[in-house]
């Protein structure tokens, strides 16, 4: 499987304080990779340094074959496209004069804005000007930006937090259809939902170091309670083992019709976090 990201031994220290620790990982092309920390644990950092915007304290990197002295080149930023918080649009240009700036810049066809403006759900907001866009509205023609000229990898620091319910599962229907064609994702969240539903693997961040990394199901089932839940008519809640022990005691309930429903007892992504790292993933 061909790695489109490898990280060896990465650190970052500012001053005193060290943002990241001998971190490892790989992304393989064609995954959408999720990179999840609470506040301050290294996530832009990371972003930063992959994207040619920060230098590592040390470490060894590679980025689409690139190591980090060529990810400053314009060959390079073609091949990617990054969302971070800090917008760069033109404030007096419409969501459309912008994008438009984008695809002469990028040698994009001029008709693709139409479709990354459906995938961000701003089809008829095109003419709006932008210092007049609330922040979610600011957060989406952003990310339609950053993957107008379909990328070979695109960095998303967290594509959703300005967003609402209902734009944040068109926005994941979008990067999932952006995936299928072909662009790796490399995706920093708080949010846990949003990375079961993306990410083919996901690594834990805390205080600078991956403490976790795998396939969001492997890690649910890596650490499944070894019981189940059972709700019972009279309203109660029990655990029953998983093992042969349990199996008398569900058919005792089934048998006297004592049963509502059953269900494995896996824990969330963010319970897991929280177990691993005892801090919440806020
Ligand atoms: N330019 C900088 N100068 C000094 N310290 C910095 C700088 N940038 C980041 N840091 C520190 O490095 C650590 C990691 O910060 P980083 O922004 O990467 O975290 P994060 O996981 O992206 O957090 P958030 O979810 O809040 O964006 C923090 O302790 C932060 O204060």
């Amino acid at each position: 499987m061909e790695n489109v990201i490898e990280v060896k031994h990465l650190a970052k220290v500012f001053g005193n304080q060290t943002a990241l620790e001998d971190v490892n990982f790989s992304v393989q092309k064609g995954e959408t990779f999720g990179f999840l920390g609470p506040s301050g644990s290294g996530k832009t950092t990371t972003i930063k340094i992959l994207t040619g915007q920060l230098s590592p304290t040390s470490g060894e990197i590679k980025v689409l074959d690139l190591p980090f002295l060529s990810l400053k080149k314009s060959d390079y930023r073609k091949r990617i496209g990054v969302l971070t918080d800090n917008s760069g649009l033109y404030q007096r240009l419409s969501i459309y004069e912008n994008l438009k700036l984008y695809c002469q810049l990028y040698d994009v066809p001029i008709k693709r804005i139409d479709e990354v403006l459906e995938t961000v759900n701003l089809a008829s907001e095109a003419k709006k000007v932008v210092s007049k866009l609330s922040k979610g509205m600011l957060q989406r023609v952003t990310l339609a930006r950053a993957f107008l000229h379909e990328p070979d990898l695109l960095f998303l620091d967290e594509p959703t937090s300005a967003l609402d319910p209902v734009n944040s599962k068109h926005i994941h229907k979008g990067l999932k259809k952006l995936n299928d064609k072909g662009t790796t994702i490399f995706l920093t969240t708080h949010d846990m939902s949003e990375a079961e539903q993306l990410c083919d693997r996901v690594a834990f961040l805390n205080k600078g170091q991956i403490r976790l990394l795998d396939a969001p199901k492997m890690l649910r089932l890596k650490y499944a309670d070894e019981s189940i839940q059972v709700q019972l008519t009279n309203g109660k809640e029990i655990l029953i083992p998983k093992g042969p022990e349990g199996a008398d005691e569900l058919h005792n309930y089934m048998s006297k019709g004592q049963v509502v429903s059953i269900h494995s007892n896996e824990p969330t992504l963010g319970d897991i976090f929280v177990e691993i790292t005892g801090r919440e993933l806020i």
